[in-house]
């Protein structure tokens, strides 16, 4: 599907006297709204109704930015979250997106958002995070990657065990304004399906020519150019069927229920690594870097913290610290632990920071202008950033597109939730793009971090296969 790009929402008239739901959602649709001359975004507490992921309706157009989401069949995986803790936000439908290019993109995307949110009128009886007005955001990772923002006719959420429904127009938003409870309605009006046989397209000449490229990224940190660089590899598979993306979602959701389990315009997937939250004043970043992976003799103990991952943890560490320490009356840093993935261990970091006194509030910085400045750490960029920037231009010439970049969804008053776009891939149709990289320093080895890379694209793998380990 081409992106459109649409400056405008998309008013009543506009959808047409024939029009009732953008989506094959049909859970809500009652009777013909009364005219408004207003568009209201509404948000209402629902009683619990189930996991978030099982409300989307579609195959395609999936929002998600879920944490301990499961879905059905949540009990056969040893991984799985129990979903009373479950928290985030699901959405569909459409009521405006923005496809745009270019080094103010996350710039552009704000001042479009605040206009559109200075033309909606907010009814939100719910008043906890990523309730009222929210758009799902998915940046690009270069100024050509195209970013885009989608703002929801519907969201549904669940944060500090409250959940709640928003709607904007359309049949969802009659049946929430009019109904106490409309939540009986939700559940997929499609079935989820498999997306059948897959086939990986040259799976060896991808990872030779990733190897090759390690090599070289190696060869310049050693003569001097840089100190680190993340390198990426990608891989390309076909479907027998068009790719249901809640297919994907449940399965990743199910398997890594620490990651946040995403989709954004057909990029999905599950990231353990937190860019930047901002939650009124405070702001958290949880930062990944230094590697180490079950099945390897050495993944246990101390390996994790060899002289290799502690450097290459300390530039991830430093690149956050720099642009948050520029905005945060306090931030503290802890000590680097290990994160336990059902595939993988990391060190990890998690910074938290208060926003500057004077930078509170309406003048506060907002989470996608942190999550831009922050764009690209060290744990996905290197270091020095724009030496590792032209490197990665360089190395992988096919493009980031949204890989690597931050994905998540943000307020109307600057809050919002970013992580970066990891363990992922973007789906279109039968086409799928997967896309995995590793921190390169000067004592990485091609081969150790090919098969890094491709024990990262397991979670996608196993997702698209349906294989649970
Ligand atoms: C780049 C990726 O992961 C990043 C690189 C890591 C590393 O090199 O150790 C660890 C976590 C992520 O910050 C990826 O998963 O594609």
């Amino acid at each position: 599907m081409r992106p459109r790009r649409i400056s405008q929402p998309l008013s009543r008239a506009a959808q047409g006297p024939g029009w009732t739901c953008p989506t094959d959602y049909v859970g809500l649709v009652t009777a013909a709204p009364a005219a408004r001359a207003t568009t209201t975004v509404v948000s209402r507490p629902v009683a619990a109704a189930g996991p978030l992921l099982d409300s989307l309706p579609s195959p395609r157009g999936a929002l998600s930015f879920v944490r301990r989401g499961s879905g059905p069949g949540a009990t056969e995986g040893a991984a799985a979250g129990p979903s009373d803790r479950e928290e985030g936000l699901v959405g569909w439908g459409e009521y405006a997106r923005l496809v745009v290019t270019g080094p103010d993109a996350a710039e552009q995307i704000g001042r479009w958002f605040d206009e559109l949110a200075a033309g909606l009128a907010v009814d939100d009886q719910v008043g906890v995070r990523g309730s009222g007005l929210v758009a799902f955001v998915s940046l690009g990772f270069d100024d050509g990657d195209p970013s885009v923002a989608v703002v929801p006719q519907v969201v549904r959420g669940r944060f500090a065990g409250r959940d709640f429904v928003t709607a904007i127009d359309g049949s969802a938003y009659d049946a929430l304004a009019r109904t106490a409870s409309p939540l009986s309605g939700f559940g997929p009006a499609r079935p989820v399906r498999s997306p059948g046989a897959v086939t990986y397209q040259e799976p060896d000449a991808a990872i030779a020519g990733y190897t090759a490229a390690v090599q070289e990224a190696g060869r310049r940190i050693r003569r001097g150019d840089l100190d680190k660089v993340v390198i990426a590899q990608e891989l390309r598979a076909t479907t027998g069927r068009p790719v249901d993306e809640r297919f994907l979602l449940h399965h990743l959701a199910r398997r890594y229920p620490d990651c946040w389990t995403f989709a954004v315009d057909g990029l999905v997937g599950a990231t353990p690594e937190l860019l930047l939250r901002r939650q009124g004043g405070t702001v958290t970043s949880r930062v990944l870097a230094g590697t180490t992976w079950h099945g390897r003799a050495e993944v246990t103990g101390g390996s994790l913290g060899t002289a290799k991952n502690v450097a290459e943890h300390g530039y991830a560490v430093r690149s956050v610290a720099q642009v948050l320490s520029a905005v945060c009356d306090e931030l503290t840093i802890p000590d680097p632990e290990p994160l336990v993935l059902a595939n993988l261990t990391h060190l990890s970091t998690t910074l938290v920071g208060t926003l500057r006194a004077g930078a509170a509030g309406k003048d506060a910085p907002s989470a996608l202008t942190l999550a831009a400045a922050l764009h690209p750490t060290a744990a996905v960029g290197g270091a020095p950033t724009e030496v590792a920037r032209a490197v990665i231009r360089e190395l992988e010439p096919a493009g980031r597109g949204r890989y690597a970049a931050p994905v998540g969804w943000i307020t109307a008053d600057g809050d919002g939730e970013l992580g970066i776009a990891l363990r992922c891939a973007h789906v279109d149709g039968q086409d799928v793009r997967l896309q995995a990289g590793c921190g390169i320093v000067a004592e990485s080895d091609p081969g150790t971090e090919a098969r890094e890379a491709a024990v990262k694209m397991i979670p996608m793998r196993d997702a698209l296969e349906n294989r649970l380990h």
